[in-house]
C-alpha cells in the first residue's frame, strides 16, 4: 500500500492566520459599532461574516483593511501587528484585496487596465499580461478590452474580484459582493467565486446578510449581532446547533418552544428530548428547524395541529401549522404530497433538527 506524504502546503496554510482580538471601534457615545470582536481567519479558507443590518460587519471589514482605526484590541497577520490603539499600518501595506458592494471599478479604464491598476512590479507590458491572466482565471479573458459600462453586473463583479486578487493578497475582504445581482446569477457566481478565493490561498472574509449565501459558500461562518461575534463554526454545525435563539434566527426559520427541564430531559409540547447539558429547573428553549418537522395523519403519534397556510417555494411546499395551543410551526413537504389548508395533522420532530438552548430574558 502506498502512503501519501502529508500535504505540507495545507499545513502551512492552516498556520497562516489573521487574528482579531478584543477589537473595538466606536463612532459615537453608546454601543460601539464593533464591540470586542474575537475572530480568526485562516489562509485558504473562506469565512462568511453574517449579521443583520447595522450589526457592525462593514466596520469590522474596514478595520481589517486598515480603513478604520481601532479604539482598543488588535489585529495581527501572521503575528505581525496591523492595528492597535495608536498603531495603524497603512491599508496599502497590508496586502489586503478588497471588493466593495458597488465594485468601485474605474469607469474610464478597460477591464484589463482596471485589474492592472494596483500592480506595481514589472514593465507595463508585464503588468498587463499578469492582469490578463487574472481575468482569465475568472473566465473573462475575452472581455479584457471592455469598459465597465459594457459589462453585465456579474462580469463587473468578476473584474473587481480579479483586480483584488491581482496583487496576490494575504487577506481578501468582500463586502456584500453579490448584492447587486439577480437571484439566479448570484447563486451561479457564489460557487465559482468561493473556488477562486480558496485557490488564491488568501484568508477570505465575505460580509453578507444573506444566510443562504453564507451557508452555501463558506468553510466557516461568524455570526455578528450588535457589534459582537456571537458564534463561529462550520455552516452545518451552526445551522443545526446554534448557541442561542438569536444565532438560530440569523441562519434561517426556526420554531421556538418552551422546555421544562426535569429528570435530565426537556419536556416540551413536541415531546421529550435529552437535556444533558442542563440542570433540573432550568428554563430552556427547544429550537426546531422546519426540515425536521414530520407530518403524520391525524390518527398518528405527535402533537395535533392544523395547516393554516401552504406556500410553494423552490422545490418544496412550506406549510404553516397551528398547534392546539395556538403556537405556529413551519414544516416542509414534498410538492407531490397533497397537503391542504385546513387539514388536521400530527407533528413530530426528528431529534437531529431539534436543539436546546438557554432561554434568555429577552427571547421569546
Ligand atoms: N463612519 C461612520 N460614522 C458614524 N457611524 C457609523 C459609521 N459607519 C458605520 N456607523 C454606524 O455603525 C454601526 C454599524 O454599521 P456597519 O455599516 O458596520 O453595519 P453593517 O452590519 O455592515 O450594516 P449593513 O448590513 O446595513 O451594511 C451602525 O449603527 C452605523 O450607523
Amino acid at each position: 500500500m502506498t502512503v501519501s506524504p502529508p500535504d505540507m502546503t495545507a499545513v502551512k496554510l492552516d498556520d497562516r492566520l489573521l487574528e482579531v482580538s478584543g477589537a473595538l471601534v466606536r463612532f459615537a457615545p453608546g454601543r460601539p459599532a464593533v464591540d470586542g470582536v474575537e475572530l480568526t481567519l485562516t489562509c485558504g479558507r473562506v469565512t462568511a461574516l453574517l449579521g443583520p443590518s447595522g450589526s457592525g460587519k462593514s466596520t469590522l471589514l474596514r478595520a481589517i483593511a486598515g480603513l478604520e482605526p481601532l479604539d482598543s484590541g488588535e489585529i495581527r497577520f501572521e503575528n505581525h501587528l496591523w492595528s492597535a490603539p495608536g498603531l495603524h499600518k497603512a491599508p496599502e501595506d497590508r496586502r489586503c484585496g478588497v471588493v466593495f458592494q458597488d465594485y468601485a471599478l474605474f469607469p474610464h479604464l478597460t477591464a484589463v487596465d482596471n485589474v492592472a491598476f494596483g500592480l506595481r512590479e514589472g514593465t507595463k507590458a508585464r503588468r498587463r499580461q499578469t492582469a490578463l491572466t487574472r481575468l482569465e482565471a475568472v473566465e473573462l479573458g475575452h472581455r479584457a478590452k471592455a469598459y465597465p459600462h459594457e459589462l453585465s453586473g456579474g462580469e463587473q463583479q468578476r473584474v473587481a474580484l480579479a483586480r483584488a486578487l491581482a496583487i496576490k493578497p494575504d487577506v481578501m475582504l468582500l463586502d456584500e459582493p453579490f448584492s447587486g445581482l439577480d437571484r439566479r446569477l448570484r447563486s451561479e457566481l457564489r460557487g465559482a467565486t468561493a473556488d477562486v478565493l480558496r485557490q488564491s490561498e488568501a484568508a477570505t472574509l465575505i460580509v453578507t446578510h444573506d444566510a443562504e449565501e453564507a451557508l452555501e459558500l463558506a468553510d466557516s461562518i461568524a455570526l455578528m449581532n450588535e457589534g459582537r461575534i456571537i458564534q463561529t463554526g462550520a455552516p452545518d454545525t451552526l445551522y443545526m446547533k446554534p448557541n442561542s435563539l438569536t444565532a438560530a434566527r440569523l441562519l434561517g426559520d426556526v420554531g421556538v418552544f418552551e422546555a421544562d427541564i426535569r429528570d435530565g430531559a426537556a419536556h416540551t409540547l413536541l415531546g421529550q428530548y435529552p437535556a444533558q447539558a442542563f440542570t433540573d429547573g432550568d428554563t430552556a428553549l427547544l429550537l426546531v428547524r422546519p426540515e425536521g418537522v414530520k407530518l403524520g395523519r391525524a390518527d398518528a403519534e405527535g402533537a395535533l395541529a392544523m395547516i393554516t397556510q401552504r406556500r410553494v417555494s423552490s422545490g418544496f411546499a412550506r406549510l404553516l401549522c397551528r398547534l392546539e395551543t395556538g403556537q405556529m410551526l413551519e414544516a416542509r413537504a414534498s410538492l407531490k404530497e397533497n397537503h391542504r389548508v385546513g387539514d388536521a395533522v400530527r407533528l413530530s420532530v426528528e431529534p437531529a433538527f431539534a436543539h436546546l438552548v438557554k432561554a434568555e430574558p429577552d427571547q421569546g
